[in-house]
């Protein structure tokens, strides 16, 4: 097998679409899916380079393997399902501290995929807000998420990784919307964050793998009272 020179990981809640998407872009099609297990990855060859794509599972029982599967990740592409806000509001609150470990120039995508469901018909901004889901819009349902709304996210991860706007792709190119099932924007999305760690792989591989023991990793037992040395 050919060995990996960089990696970009999909994370995001069960049934966002994760699985259906990595099919699409290099299966070329959309097919049933089961929920995934543990994670799988596939092989892109982009150029001189490989890239390993890592699937994810949404599942909260698969939960603790995320931030390995992170481990110095070039790129973590975010993925939430356009007519679900919660799974948006779960990138934030559950998936991005998984992000922790991967590396510090890691580039951030945010996808909010399913949009052949919705379409163009995204509510106003006051009704845009849970217990509206399922209302209709013509034969389909009404989007529940704005790209304002992954917009704001992007610059929360900015702020949370204590990155400057100036010094990041800008958050408007990099909040995608997909549709697995049609294929929309699906190669655009993977061909455009395989472009931008393009620059991070050569990086990695001026420095060669880490060669040190970082001691902030360190973490000392807890001594209690009862210890030997309390
Ligand atoms: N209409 C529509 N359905 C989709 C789309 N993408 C995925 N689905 C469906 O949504 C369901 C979940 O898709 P998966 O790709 O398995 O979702 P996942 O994010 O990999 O889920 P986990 O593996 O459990 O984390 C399946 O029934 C898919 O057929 C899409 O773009 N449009
Ligand atoms: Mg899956």
């Amino acid at each position: 097998m050919k060995k990996p020179d960089g990696k970009v990981v999909l994370l995001g809640d069960m049934n966002v679409g994760k699985t259906s998407l990595l099919h699409r872009y290099m299966e070329r099609r959309f097919q049933e899916t089961v929920s995934t297990v543990g994670g799988a990855f596939y092989l892109k060859q982009w150029g001189p380079y490989n890239i390993s794509i890592w699937d994810t599972a949404g599942r909260e029982q698969f939960h603790g393997l995320g931030s390995m599967y992170c481990r110095g990740a070039a790129a973590v592409i975010l993925t939430y399902d356009v007519n679900s806000l919660q799974s948006l509001t779960e990138l934030e609150e559950r998936f991005l501290a998984l992000t922790d470990s991967a590396s510090a120039d890691c580039i951030f995508a945010i996808v909010g995929n399913k949009v052949d469901l919705s379409d163009d018909c995204t509510l106003a901004p006051d009704e845009n807000r849970p217990g509206k889901s399922g209302a209709s819009c013509g034969s389909k349902v009404r989007k529940q998420v704005r790209a304002e709304d992954a917009i704001a996210l992007y610059k929360k991860i900015l702020k949370y990784k204590m990155l400057d706007e100036k010094d990041v792709p800008a958050a408007e190119k990099m909040c995608f919307e997909t549709s697995a099932k049609t294929g929309y924007k699906v190669d655009y999305l993977f061909e455009t964050v395989f472009d931008m760690v393009v620059p991070i792989i050569v990086r990695q591989k001026a420095e060669g793998p880490p060669q040190t023991v970082d001691i902030t990793d360190y973490k000392p037992a807890k001594r209690t009272k009862s210890g030997c040395c309390a």
